[in-house]
C-alpha cells in the first residue's frame, strides 16, 4: 500500500523560540485508520491544522498525496484540502441556515474539484446514499438546528466524506456522545472510509477509543517538544 503522508523533521511554533511540534518521522498508509491521542495542550489540533494545510510548518518535509506541503503556495494547499480532504470538527461547524442535504453538499459547492466530475444530480444521489448508510437519510430536508447532537455528528461525517476525499481528519468528533453512540458512530465512519478507500486520522484525548483502531500514536511520544 502507498503512503499518503510522509513526514520528516517537521517543526512548528506559533511564536519565535517557543516550539510546539518537532516530529522526526511519521508515515501513514493509504486506507489506514490512525488514532492519534495525547493530553490537552500536547499539540493535536496544531498537528491537524498543519496536515490539512491551514497552518504552514516552517521546517522539514511533509508530503501529502506525494505533494510537498512545506513551502507550497497557500492557494495550492487550499485547493488540495478542498478537493481531497474531509474535516470533522469537534463542534461539527454545520451551517445553521442550511438544511442537512445542503450542509452535506457544501464541500462540493466550495471546491468544484471535489465534485470529481459528477453532475449535481449524481452528487445528490451520492449524498442520499451516504446519508442512508449513516442513518440520516430521513432528515435530509430538516434544518440542522432541529436535529439531535448524534444526528449533527453524522451530518458532519457525511459532509467530510462527500466527493470521495483521499483523507479524513477528525478532531475529537465523539466528545459529546455517550459510549454506545460513540461506538456506533465509529463503526459507521469506518465502514464508509473502507468503502471509499479513504484514509482516516482520528484525534482524541480519550485513550479509551484506542481499542477500536489497529494503528495508534501517542503524540507526546513522537513529539520532541515536551509540553
Ligand atoms: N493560536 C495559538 N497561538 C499561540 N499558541 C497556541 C495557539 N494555539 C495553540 N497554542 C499552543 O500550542 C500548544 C498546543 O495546542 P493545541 O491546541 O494544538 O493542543 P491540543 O492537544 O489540541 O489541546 P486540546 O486537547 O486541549 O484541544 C498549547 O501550548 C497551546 O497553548
Amino acid at each position: 500500500m502507498n503512503d499518503i503522508i510522509n513526514l520528516k523533521n517537521l517543526k512548528y511554533s506559533y511564536k519565535k523560540n517557543s516550539p510546539v511540534l518537532d516530529i522526526e518521522n511519521l508515515n501513514v498508509k493509504e486506507g489506514e485508520k490512525l488514532f492519534l491521542y495525547g493530553p490537552s495542550g500536547c499539540g493535536k489540533t496544531t498537528f491537524l491544522s498543519i496536515l490539512s494545510g491551514i497552518l504552514p510548518a516552517y521546517d522539514g518535509s511533509l508530503k501529502i498525496f506525494n505533494t510537498e506541503f512545506i513551502g507550497l503556495k497557500p492557494s495550492l494547499r487550499d485547493q488540495l484540502r478542498g478537493s481531497e480532504m474531509g474535516y470533522i470538527f469537534q463542534l461539527f461547524n454545520l451551517i445553521p441556515y442550511l438544511n442537512v442535504l445542503d450542509n452535506i453538499l457544501l464541500p462540493c459547492k466550495i471546491s468544484p474539484l471535489r465534485r470529481k466530475n459528477l453532475s449535481l444530480q449524481e452528487l445528490k444521489e451520492k449524498c442520499v446514499e451516504l446519508a442512508n448508510n449513516l442513518k440520516i437519510g430521513k432528515i435530509l430536508n430538516k434544518k440542522v438546528t432541529e436535529i439531535s447532537i448524534g444526528q449533527q455528528q453524522r451530518v458532519a461525517a457525511a459532509r467530510a466524506l462527500i466527493g470521495f476525499p483521499k483523507l479524513i481528519i477528525a478532531d475529537e468528533p465523539t466528545s459529546s456522545l455517550d459510549a454506545d453512540n460513540r461506538e456506533q458512530f465509529l463503526k459507521n465512519l469506518f465502514d464508509q472510509c473502507e468503502s471509499q478507500n479513504t484514509t482516516l486520522i482520528f484525534v482524541s484525548h480519550d485513550k479509551d477509543l484506542k481499542k477500536f483502531f489497529s494503528n495508534h500514536i501517542y503524540l507526546p511520544e513522537i513529539n520532541r517538544v515536551k509540553s
